[in-house]
């Protein structure tokens, strides 16, 4: 395939040009990409190095691989990567004014009253929040052969999301349309056709933001007065230091789009630990002891650090497959990575995916090895970077704390409930044309533990 280059350097300077080998205009390599992004991925990589350029859904994209570049992006010290532009072009209509597509010092001021919504005290009352809607959907899975557990743990965090982070009483009936609503704005973003045509996922999904917004804008007087412990009533209430609150249209953005980034994350998270503990029952059976060892049906917040099979086994997870596979930026101004010349206009994605599968970064970077995070190896701490699933700089994950919280909170219950397996030569055919699922739904054998 021909190569060329994406700009040339401005005279005078020592950067180097991008280069890469673009494919055909707005097409590119998109359909290799999502086919095998490992695999395009390592040939990029070993043909142009850390930073190089091609077509992908419809943009000139430059894709800067390994921890050093990551770093660069995510820590924008220049202030020359912007998130709005960047997120907006995939999920902009149906996510607006979500915290991360705020820019610099706009963003600064919603993340610092946000943090006010992710204290120990407010994380302490979501774990208790969501337990019992833990123990009820979990009592209700039928075992037995071809159980689909990324299909039963999208439906568990869903509900739960309606106790921890609505906290409203709902009638099934709204709460499938809520959750109906919700699944259909997120579908939108990956939608081909991109303006809507009525009956398409881009028209469906501009439909659903509306029905949301109407639905929390109609609860938030209530809660408003009311208060509670769920995270709508958090961002109702939560104020900085110096007094900054938000606006009754700040906490409708910021509600869907929390929903978004918890949901599906978590979701991708669990499954991807339930397929790994499948393959490998003995991890299954060390992280079932452990919490058999606690002597507790259900996980309390002072008990989180005692999981550490668990904790191995997320990280191990998240590194293997992460759930948030791309991070796209918008470069402002002309800007450098690596000695690289980036110019203006740019759009930049740090693939974390395939980062963490990097042999010139982790040993053996397929296996699943858990143990690579135990504190006498932390493989990880070979760049701060490295493993990187939550992102980093401003805008890293806000909900890293809630996420490890619920996993270890449902894990918890589950392998307590349960013990589930997979044919020995079991290989999960993942999606990868998205955030990454599989294809089959995870089909296991599950069995009560009597
Ligand atoms: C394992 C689960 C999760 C993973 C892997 C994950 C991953 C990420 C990543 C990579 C980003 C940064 C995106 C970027 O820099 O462009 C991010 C941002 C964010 N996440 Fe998570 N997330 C998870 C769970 C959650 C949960 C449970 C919540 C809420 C309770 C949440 C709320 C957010 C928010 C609000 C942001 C935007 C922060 C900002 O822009 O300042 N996430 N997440």
């Amino acid at each position: 395939m021909g190569t060329s280059i994406l700009a040339a350097p401005p005279r005078g300077s020592d950067l180097k040009p991008v280069v890469g080998a673009p494919g055909l205009p707005y097409i590119g390599n998109t359909v290799q990409v999502m086919r095998n992004p490992f695999g395009v991925a390592r040939k990029r990589y070993a043909q142009f190095g850390p930073v190089s350029w091609g077509w992908l859904l419809g943009q000139r994209i430059v894709t800067v691989q390994g921890p050093e570049a990551a770093e660069v992006v995510l820590v924008n010290r220049d202030k020359a990567f912007s998130n709005g532009p960047a997120w907006s072009y995939f999920i902009g209509p149906f996510f607006n004014r979500g915290i991360m597509l705020l820019d610099f010092e706009e963003h600064l001021h919603h993340r610092r009253i946000m943090q006010q919504a992710f204290t120990q005290a407010r994380l302490r009352s979501y774990m208790e929040a969501m337990a019992p809607g833990i123990g009820k959907g979990l009592d209700a899975w039928r075992p037995g052969g071809g159980f689909k557990v990324y299909d039963h743990l999208k439906q568990l965090t869903l509900d739960l999301a309606t106790d921890v982070f609505m906290g409203v009483e709902l009638e099934r009936a709204e709460a499938d349309r809520v959750n109906g609503a919700f699944i259909d704005a997120v579908r939108a973003g990956t939608a081909y056709v991109r303006f809507p045509v009525p009956g398409l996922r881009w028209h469906k999904g501009l439909r659903a933001r509306k029905e949301l917004e109407a639905f929390f804008r109609a609860h938030l007087p209530a809660k408003r007065r009311d208060g509670g412990d769920d995270l709508f009533a958090a961002l109702c209430q939560a104020e900085t230091d110096d007094g900054h609150r938000f606006t009754d249209d700040d906490v409708v953005n910021h509600m869907i789009f929390a929903l978004m980034a918890a949901h599906d994350t978590t979701t991708i998270t669990l499954t991807t630990m339930a397929y790994y503990l499948a393959k490998y029952p003995e991890w299954q059976e060390r992280v079932r002891e452990e919490s058999s060892a606690l002597g507790k049906p259900v996980l309390e917040f002072d008990d989180l650090a005692e999981l550490k099979s668990i904790d191995l086994v997320m990280k191990e997870a998240t590194r293997l497959l992460a759930p948030v596979p791309a991070l796209p930026r918008r470069v402002v101004k002309d800007t450098s990575i690596l000695g690289y010349h980036i110019p203006a206009g740019t759009t930049v994605v740090v693939p974390a995916l395939t980062n963490h599968h990097m042999r010139q970064w982790w040993p053996d970077p397929e296996r699943f090895d858990p143990e690579r995070f135990a504190d006498d190896r932390r493989e990880d701490k070979v760049h701060k970077y490295a493993w990187a699933p939550f992102g980093g700089g401003a805008h890293k994950c806000i909900g890293m704390h809630f996420a490890g919280m619920q996993v270890k909170s449902i894990l918890h219950q589950f392998v307590q409930r349960y013990r589930w397996r997979v044919p020995a030569r079991y290989e999960w055919p993942l999606d990868t044309t998205s955030l990454p699922s599989p294809k089959d739904g995870l089909p296991v054998k599950l069995e009560l533990i009597s």
